[in-house]
């Protein structure tokens, strides 16, 4: 029997707007329907398919602007598929943008529990972890402050230490690890190591191919919008090595 999939991504497409202010052209307005394009479309994503087992650990490789966020954000359900399906079977721990969905004028006590909450912790829950996430984002003396007046490290270390300890079978964690300092990222490489013994599954965004190595078994390279290679970690760093050398 073979194993059942945690997510499945079949066909999948995205399509942006370069410019909200374009203007479509005459032939867009007054063209056949099936010509007519919206101006300053372009594909971010596109004909991507691939299926994860549960607690398989992936790295998301490629250059910037190549689509590697929005992948993510298709994981995590912010983003819906223009074209295609993304099916997730289980909940996600989206580690995605630095704010983490996180609101500004609440404290960092307030939006802990809002965050938690969101995913399904009761009150009863985030209280008995309370301790252990300030703790771990070393931010005691700030449980009263507003989160946009912590430091842009902070808000790295609170969103970290509040999305690992979400109970959730799948995490996404994209690049924002760059901006903790390096104590702080060891503990992090700690915690990831640690989650990915309980059998969780990790989508890992990063251009540090040391932290790919060290973490993922699976690679998937994206280049222009497209997945160009899936497979082995070690085959997706050196196609990628390979495309752009000296990156
Ligand atoms: N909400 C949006 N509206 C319009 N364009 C967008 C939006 N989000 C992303 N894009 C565009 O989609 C493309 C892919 O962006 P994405 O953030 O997924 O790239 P990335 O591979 O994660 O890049 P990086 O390594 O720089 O983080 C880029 O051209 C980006 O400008």
């Amino acid at each position: 029997m073979s194993t059942p999939s945690v997510i499945t991504v079949n066909n999948a497409g995205i399509r942006f707007r370069r410019n909200h202010k374009g203007r479509r052209s005459l032939k867009d307005l007054f063209g056949s329907k099936t010509r007519r394009s919206k101006p300053n479309e372009f594909w971010a994503l596109r004909n991507v398919s691939f299926t994860v087992a549960p607690g398989e650990a992936i790295g998301v490789v490629g250059r910037n602007g190549q689509g590697k966020s929005t992948l993510l954000k298709l994981v995590a359900n912010v983003l819906i598929p223009d074209e295609g399906h993304v099916q997730v079977h289980a909940g996600v721990a989206p580690l995605i943008e630095i704010t983490g969905g996180f609101v500004d004028d609440l404290t960092v006590r307030d939006n802990v529990y809002l965050t938690a909450g969101l995913h399904g912790m009761t009150r009863e829950q985030v209280a008995a972890k309370f301790d252990d996430i300030i703790d771990f984002a070393e931010i005691e003396d700030f449980l009263d402050t507003p989160y946009k007046h912590l430091s842009s490290g902070m808000k790295v270390r609170l969103a970290f230490s509040v999305v690992t300890s979400l109970e959730e079978p799948v995490l996404l964690v994209d690049e924002v690890l760059a901006v903790g300092d390096k104590s702080f990222r060891n503990k992090c490489y700690r915690r990831i190591e640690e989650m990915l013994g309980e059998g969780r599954t990790l989508f890992f965004v990063s251009h540090n191919e040391g932290d790919l190595k060290r973490f993922c078994t699976r690679g998937l390279y994206l280049d222009k919008g497209t997945l160009k290679l899936d497979g082995p970690i070690m085959d997706v760093i050196n196609a990628y090595n390979e495309d752009y050398p000296g990156l």
